[in-house]
This record gives C-alpha cells, sequence and structure tokens, in this order.
C-alpha cells in the first residue's frame, strides 16, 4: 500500500462529512474519492461525485470507507462492485456504521464480486474538528496493513479505542458515537432553564456552551475521577446539592442515563443484518 493511502468515502452526510472534515484538515490528508449523491464541487484534495460511474477511471481505494446509513449498505456495495469491477481486489471496507457486522457486509460485498475484508469503526461527529473518539474492530481476515491504515484514519480525528470483541461495538456507539447528542441535549436543556430562570437567550446560551466546554476539558486535563471533580463543585447544603438531590435521585439520571444506553445498544443491534 502507498504511504498515502486512497481513499473512497462512500457516504458524506453527517458522519462522513465530519470524518471528511477531520481529515482534510489533519497534517497528511488521504488521497480521497468521496461518493454522494448530495454533495457537488471538487477541488485539489478531494474529487467528488454523485455516482459510482463518476469515480475516476485511474482510481483504485485503498480502504473503502462505508458511511451511507445501515439500510443502505447493500445496494451502495453492489453498485460499487459493478463499477469498479478488479479495482477492488486489494481494497479493504471500513465500515462506520452502526450494527452492521463484518460477517453481513463481507457478504455483500461477496455478492458484488469483492471477496474483501471488512473492518469495523465507530466514530463520532466531534472528529469534524479532530476531537472524536472511535471504537475500532478489525477482524482476523484483515492484513496487518489494512489494520494500521484503517487505525491511522480514525487516529487522524481524534482518539482510538481498539476492541478484541466485534460484539463490543453496540455499546461503543450506545456511549460514544450517540453520545455527542446527550451532551447537545443537556446543552439544550441547561439553555432553555437558564432562560426560565430569566436570564436573556444569549447570556444563557453563552453560559451552558461554556460550562460544558470547561467541564470537558477539565475532564480531559486533570487525572481525578469524575465523582472528585462533581464533589469539588459540591459545597454542603449548597446550591450544587440542592441540584443534584434532584438529578441523582435513583429514578433520575442513574437510571436515566443506564436505560438510554441500554436502549441504544439494542438498536445497534438489532441493526446487526
Ligand atoms: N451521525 C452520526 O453522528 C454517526 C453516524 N454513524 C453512522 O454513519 C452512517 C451515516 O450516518 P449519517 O452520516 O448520519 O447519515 P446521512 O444520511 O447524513 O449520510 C449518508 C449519505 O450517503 C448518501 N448515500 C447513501 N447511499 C448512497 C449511494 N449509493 N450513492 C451516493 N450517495 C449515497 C445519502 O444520500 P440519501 O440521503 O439520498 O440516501 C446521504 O447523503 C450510519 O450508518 C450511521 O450509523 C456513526 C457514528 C456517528
Ligand atoms: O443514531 C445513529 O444510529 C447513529 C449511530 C451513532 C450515532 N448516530
Amino acid at each position: 500500500m502507498p504511504s498515502v493511502p486512497s481513499i473512497l468515502l462512500a457516504g458524506c452526510g453527517k458522519m462522513g462529512g465530519a470524518l471528511l472534515d477531520g481529515w482534510l484538515a489533519s497534517p497528511t490528508p488521504p488521497r480521497l474519492v468521496v461518493l454522494d449523491r448530495h454533495r457537488t464541487g471538487s477541488d485539489d484534495d478531494v474529487r467528488i461525485v454523485r455516482t459510482p460511474s463518476e469515480i475516476p477511471a485511474d482510481f483504485q481505494p485503498d480502504i473503502i470507507v462505508l458511511a451511507v446509513k445501515p439500510g443502505a449498505a447493500d445496494d451502495t456495495i453492489a453498485a460499487l462492485g459493478a463499477a469498479l469491477g478488479p479495482r477492488l481486489a486489494r481494497t479493504a471496507i471500513l465500515s462506520v456504521m452502526a450494527g452492521r457486522t463484518c460477517a453481513s457486509l463481507s457478504e455483500a460485498a461477496k455478492k458484488a464480486g469483492a471477496d474483501i475484508p471488512v473492518l469495523r469503526g465507530m466514530p463520532n461527529t466531534p472528529s469534524a474538528i479532530g476531537a472524536g473518539i472511535s471504537g475500532f474492530y478489525a477482524p482476523p481476515a484483515a492484513t496487518e496493513e489494512q489494520k494500521t491504515v484503517c487505525h491511522d484514519l480514525l487516529f487522524a480525528v481524534g482518539d482510538v479505542v481498539t476492541l478484541d470483541n466485534e460484539k463490543d461495538l453496540s455499546a461503543v456507539t450506545a456511549i460514544s458515537g450517540s453520545g455527542p447528542a446527550y451532551v447537545f441535549l443537556l446543552a439544550e436543556l441547561l439553555e432553555k432553564a437558564g432562560i426560565t430562570e430569566g436570564l436573556s437567550p444569549k447570556i444563557a446560551r453563552r453560559l451552558a456552551r461554556g460550562t460544558i466546554y470547561g467541564a470537558g476539558r477539565m475532564l480531559d486535563d486533570m487525572p481525578e475521577n469524575a465523582d472528585e471533580l462533581r464533589k469539588a463543585v459540591t459545597s454542603p447544603k449548597g446550591t450544587t446539592a440542592a441540584a443534584l438531590e434532584i438529578l441523582m435521585a435513583p429514578d433520575a439520571w442513574p437510571r436515566t442515563v443506564e436505560k438510554a444506553v441500554d436502549a441504544a445498544t439494542k438498536r445497534a443491534d438489532e441493526l446487526a443484518n
């Protein structure tokens, strides 16, 4: 494989677009062709096509990053197989889709005439600014070179946790794949509560966002556990204690977060095939 790998990004919506932004801002972006029926325009760094038949004839992808909806994967793989044929002989697929297993995607690739390995990543949208975190799983069928290139693609946009068991990707999806949405919801709710308490929308927004940013940075920078950082904010009989008495009631956040993560994990399992 060449030192700069050739990547076909199939699907460039919310997650594919975040990966693309992150790669383009990284020190050594891969050679990129982007396939997405809604994207237009190309520049020096990336060629954008709307259908597989528009992929340049001399482009041979080392890795296809599959970032379409799980239900669109088989049709996309079939269309790529038909358009690229023998150009897929040394390609591997890196799926970033929720649920879909390596085995089911390998089967779809085989049907499309490409007997090629499928690796899986579960990134998240902060990848767009190089602050992602991804789970990564490579099956035994992948070569060491394919494992390294796929790992490094995810590492170029943030941290990577390598998993020994593919099954764990469902829980990873529920925690870090979907997780930014939970944090954004907290930002929305804090902002709304601030407005209810009489702050202007502008000030409530600034306080909510600044607080989540600062707390996130402390979690990243400081060695203390999250509960220690929480306790450092909580004066006995003070304001935080009054709020946490409500949030930490057994049926409030502890149970709600557990139930939400379990629902997301189960949904990832349902999307498997
Ligand atoms: N959003 C997120 O935060 C995360 C998403 N993921 C995974 O990433 C995948 C994509 O999700 P997301 O980015 O949200 O979805 P989007 O719908 O935003 O993006 C998918 C894009 O691919 C296009 N597309 C699908 N099939 C083809 C095709 N054959 N040819 C050309 N374009 C095609 C879609 O067009 P059209 O809409 O017309 O089909 C759409 O523009 C999912 O499998 C999801 O599980 C993983 C981690 C996080
Ligand atoms: O909601 C979803 O299914 C995708 C996977 C993780 C985040 N978004």
